[in-house]
This record gives C-alpha cells, sequence and structure tokens, in this order.
C-alpha cells in the first residue's frame, strides 16, 4: 500500500521496540527503508528482534537497554544516538498497565504506571525535541495513547491519566514547536492483542468481550497499526499535526472496554489480587 522506500533515510527510535505492537511497527518501519533504534529495559527481547529485523529487511538496527523512567538513562541514550547523526522520528510506545480496583493502588503502584507511561515519553520527547530545535533538524513525534483520553477508564486510572496528558503534550507541543520544525501526532488503538497487554489487562476470569463487543466484531491486526503509523510519521502526512488518530473499529462510541468490571464481585477483586501476589 506504499511505496517500498517510502521511510528511506529515515532514523526512528521506537521506545518498547522489542516486542508487541513496537516490534510490529519496527518491522513494518524497516520493511519501509528506515533505520531502527529500539529500546526497552530487556536486553535479550530487543536482540531477538533487532535480530529479526536485519535478517527479514537487511535493516541498519540499534538497540538500547534503557529504562525510560530514568531521565538520565533517556538523556544519555539520546547523546548516544545523536553521535552517530540526528533521529528524524520518535515514537513514544512503551508504557505500563494492570487492572486494579483504584481504592487499593498505592502511591508506589499509581507511579509505577505514571513514571513509563507519562514521563518516560515525556523525557523523550523534550530530549529528542530539544536537539532538534538546537540544530534546526525537523522531527515527528508519535505518541502512541488509548481512547481512555476520550472516554476515560475504570480500573485502570493511572493509565488513561497518563494517556490523556500525553494527548495534551501532543496538541501542547505542535503549537509550540511546530513552527521550528516538529511534528506531533498520535494514535488511540482499540485492542490489539499482545503477550503484555493481554497479561495485564486481561488475567483469567474476565471476560473475552472486545471482539465480540467491537462494532466491527473483531480486534485489530498489528500490520493495521503499523501501516497507520508509517503513513503518519511519513513526510506524506506532513501537514497532520496535533491530531490523534483513532483506530479501534469503532469500539469506544460504544464502550470504554471495561464494563464488565464493574460486575465484579469484592470476592473475584480478591482473587485477582491473591492470583498477582503468587505470580
Ligand atoms: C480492555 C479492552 C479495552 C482495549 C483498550 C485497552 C487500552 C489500554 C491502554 C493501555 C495499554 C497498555 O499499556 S498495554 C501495555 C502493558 N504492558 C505492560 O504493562 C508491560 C510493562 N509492565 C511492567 O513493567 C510491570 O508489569 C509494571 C506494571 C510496571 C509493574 O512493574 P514494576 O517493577 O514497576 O513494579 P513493582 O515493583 O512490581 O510494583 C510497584 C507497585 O505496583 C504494584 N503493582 C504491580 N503490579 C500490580 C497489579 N497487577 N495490580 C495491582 N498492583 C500492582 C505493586 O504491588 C507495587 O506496589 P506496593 O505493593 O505498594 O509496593
Ligand atoms: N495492545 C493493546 O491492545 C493496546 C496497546 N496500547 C498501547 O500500545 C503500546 C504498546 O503496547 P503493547 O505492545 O500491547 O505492550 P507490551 O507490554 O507488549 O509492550 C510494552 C513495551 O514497553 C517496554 N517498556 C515498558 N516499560 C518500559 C520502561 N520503563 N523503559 C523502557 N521500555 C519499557 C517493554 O519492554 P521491556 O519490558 O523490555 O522494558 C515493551 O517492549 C503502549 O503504549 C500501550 O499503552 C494502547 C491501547 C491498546
Amino acid at each position: 500500500m506504499f511505496e517500498k522506500s517510502l521511510l528511506a533515510h529515515k532514523r526512528i527510535l521506537v521506545t518498547g521496540g522489542g516486542s508487541g505492537l513496537g516490534a510490529a511497527m519496527s518491522h513494518r518501519f524497516a520493511e519501509l527503508g528506515a533505520e531502527l533504534l529500539i529500546c526497552g529495559r530487556r536486553s535479550a527481547t530487543l536482540d531477538e528482534t533487532a535480530a529479526q529485523l536485519r535478517a527479514a529487511y537487511n535493516a541498519k538496527v540499534h538497540t538500547f537497554a534503557c529504562d525510560i523512567r530514568d531521565a538520565n538513562a533517556v538523556a544519555d541514550m539520546m547523546a548516544a544516538i545523536w553521535q552517530d547523526g540526528p533521529l528524524d522520528i520518535l515514537v513514544n510506545n512503551a508504557a505500563a498497565t494492570f487492572i486494579a480496583q483504584s481504592e487499593h493502588l498505592s502511591a508506589r503502584a499509581a507511579d509505577a504506571i505514571l513514571a513509563p507511561t507519562l514521563h518516560g515519553a515525556m523525557y523523550c520527547t523534550l530530549e529528542a525535541g530539544r536537539r532538534w530545535i538546537e540544530s534546526d533538524h525537523n522531527g515527528v513525534v508519535l505518541s502512541i495513547l488509548s481512547t481512555s483520553t476520550i472516554t476515560g477508564r475504570a480500573f485502570t486510572m493511572p493509565s488513561a491519566m497518563a494517556k490523556s496528558a500525553l494527548l495534551a503534550m501532543t496538541k501542547s507541543l505542535a503549537v509550540e514547536w511546530g513552527p521550528k520544525g516538529v511534528r506531533l501526532v498520535a494514535i488511540a488503538p482499540g485492542p490489539f492483542p499482545t503477550p503484555g497487554a493481554t497479561g495485564q489487562l486481561h488475567p483469567e476470569g474476565r471476560d473475552s468481550g472486545p471482539a465480540a463487543r467491537n462494532p466491527l466484531g473483531r480486534v485489530g491486526e498489528h500490520s493495521e497499526l503499523a501501516n497507520l503509523a508509517s503513513f503518519l510519521i511519513s513526510d506524506q502526512a506532513g501537514y497532520i499535526n496535533g491530531e490523534m488518530v483513532v483506530q479501534d473499529g469503532g469500539a469506544h462510541l460504544r464502550s470504554s472496554g471495561a464494563e464488565d468490571l464493574l460486575h465484579w464481585t469484592d470476592t473475584q477483586w480478591a482473587a485477582q489480587r491473591t492470583a498477582r501476589a503468587k505470580s
């Protein structure tokens, strides 16, 4: 659906690019000619994905073991990236979430979600943006958000807060940095099953409704998200700035996706907490 060279000569950092949707996007970007830089906490996962990208597309790939909750680690990673030349595109994809009754969240638990999802993405954006502006180099930031930015979402309140704050970042910087050559866009995906999301959001005992409740009767294909992301970061989308594109089959128009959990009993929630403590 795209020219094979759509992303040729683009250096793209995908946070959390070693797994899930980050890996799916990295594959598509590499296929379209990009040089990939992927980061995450698990080196082995990054190395495995990098090897696949090199083998499949002969792509140039760099990996960075970086915990984006650590502002200094993000600054060091960006400095290392820029040593080989400027980045062109940042994809804020890494995030964390889990379901919990909010009245049971400790401050540490809420921070465990806010730290990577909000602060980590903000640190990456500020470090990249500063360098782009200082060197007068054009840049693009794509943030992977959620339809909770529109509906809110019960039982994943810190994630909904973090994603909403990143939407505010996208809109604010689109205006502030647009004149300086930096464009910001976002995607709000609906359900795109990944081991990470399924593990955190769909523990045993939760209904398997996202596909059945979706107006299109199915969940998303990773390739669909990767294609939308490829378009939004490409020069073809150069006049799209400050926008979030929803890609959820229309699901949020019907439900935030959490209503089934309103029917969980305290016994079910207690069992969920016990199961987690055991794991
Ligand atoms: C649906 C259809 C719509 C479809 C649409 C759905 C859209 C959803 C949008 C978002 C989707 C995603 O982000 S999907 C991405 C999901 N992927 C991930 O989450 C992967 C990354 N996850 C992680 O790194 C971890 O699992 C993470 C959650 C951050 C916790 O790890 P940490 O090491 O940072 O934290 P820990 O030290 O273990 O714990 C810190 C505190 O958090 C608490 N804590 C940790 N896990 C907990 C849990 N499951 N429940 C309660 N509390 C928990 C601990 O008890 C600690 O609090 P104290 O006991 O007080 O000390
Ligand atoms: N899948 C879905 O249905 C939906 C997903 N989304 C969003 O899409 C994005 C990808 O989600 P998905 O692929 O499902 O999730 P995964 O759990 O598979 O991926 C999360 C990635 O983020 C990385 N990561 C997590 N914490 C950190 C950290 N502190 N520092 C660096 N990297 C980190 C992980 O690597 P490592 O563990 O090695 O650090 C992992 O590669 C997220 O922003 C999510 O909120 C939004 C709506 C729905």
